[in-house]
């Protein structure tokens, strides 16, 4: 769906699908610098939000690797974290000694980073970074260390490419800031 579908419910359109793949492209090019083939990389998609980035990503990337995904939830329906993170679905590969790559849409409060950190570096992984598109400014208050950041962007709520408000706009192609009146 375009952002014009919902432009109503858009205050103003952050990214576009250009400047998406633009982006999806240049963090391609930097992990392949990062890995060979031999390091048989696991992409850790997050869902639901990372569907999109994991799925443009991976195509992208000009690499062998392996695909698991992980469900964890700390927003519900809301747009403010509830700062509890909960495995919804846990991975189905042992990592044991795997190069793990999390594939993430946004860093917010890094909550549920920090936490999927701590979680995969607990189960004896070779190494464990993060890749995520977007990151907003109150993820500088959490000490990760996050490897490949797409775009640093304005402390709004945003939608569109995976990211949701209570389970809408996920299919947008573009990213943008919903506005207010959606969700006070
Ligand atoms: O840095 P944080 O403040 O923790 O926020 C970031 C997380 O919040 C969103 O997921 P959410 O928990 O809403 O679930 P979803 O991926 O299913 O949308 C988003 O996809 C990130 O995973
Ligand atoms: N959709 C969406 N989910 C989030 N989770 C944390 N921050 C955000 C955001 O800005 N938008
Ligand atoms: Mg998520």
């Amino acid at each position: 769906m375009d952002i014009d579908d919902v432009r109503d419910d858009i205050t103003e359109v952050l990214l576009t699908e250009e400047q998406i793949a633009e982006k999806i492209a240049e963090l391609a090019r930097r992990i392949e610098a990062d890995y060979d083939d031999d390091d048989d990389v696991l992409l850790v998609g997050v869902l639901r939000g990372a569907v999109m980035v994991m799925a443009d990503l991976a195509r992208e990337l000009r690499l062998q690797l392996n695909m698991d995904w992980m469900a964890v939830s700390s927003y519900g329906s809301g747009t403010q974290s509830s700062g509890v993170v909960r495995i919804l679905k846990d991975l189905d590969t042992d990592i044991t000694g795997r190069k793990v790559l999390i594939v993430e849409d946004i860093i917010d409060s890094g909550l549920t980073l920090s936490w999927l950190l701590a979680n995969l570096r607990s189960r004896g992984a070779a190494s464990v970074e993060i890749c995520a598109l977007l990151r907003k400014p109150e993820a500088v208050k959490v000490e990760i260390d996050v490897r490949y950041v797409g775009y640093d962007i304005p402390n709004a709520f945003v939608v569109g490419y995976g990211l949701d408000y209570a389970e809408r706009y996920r299919n947008l192609k573009s990213i943008g800031v919903l506005a207010p009146h959606i969700y006070s």
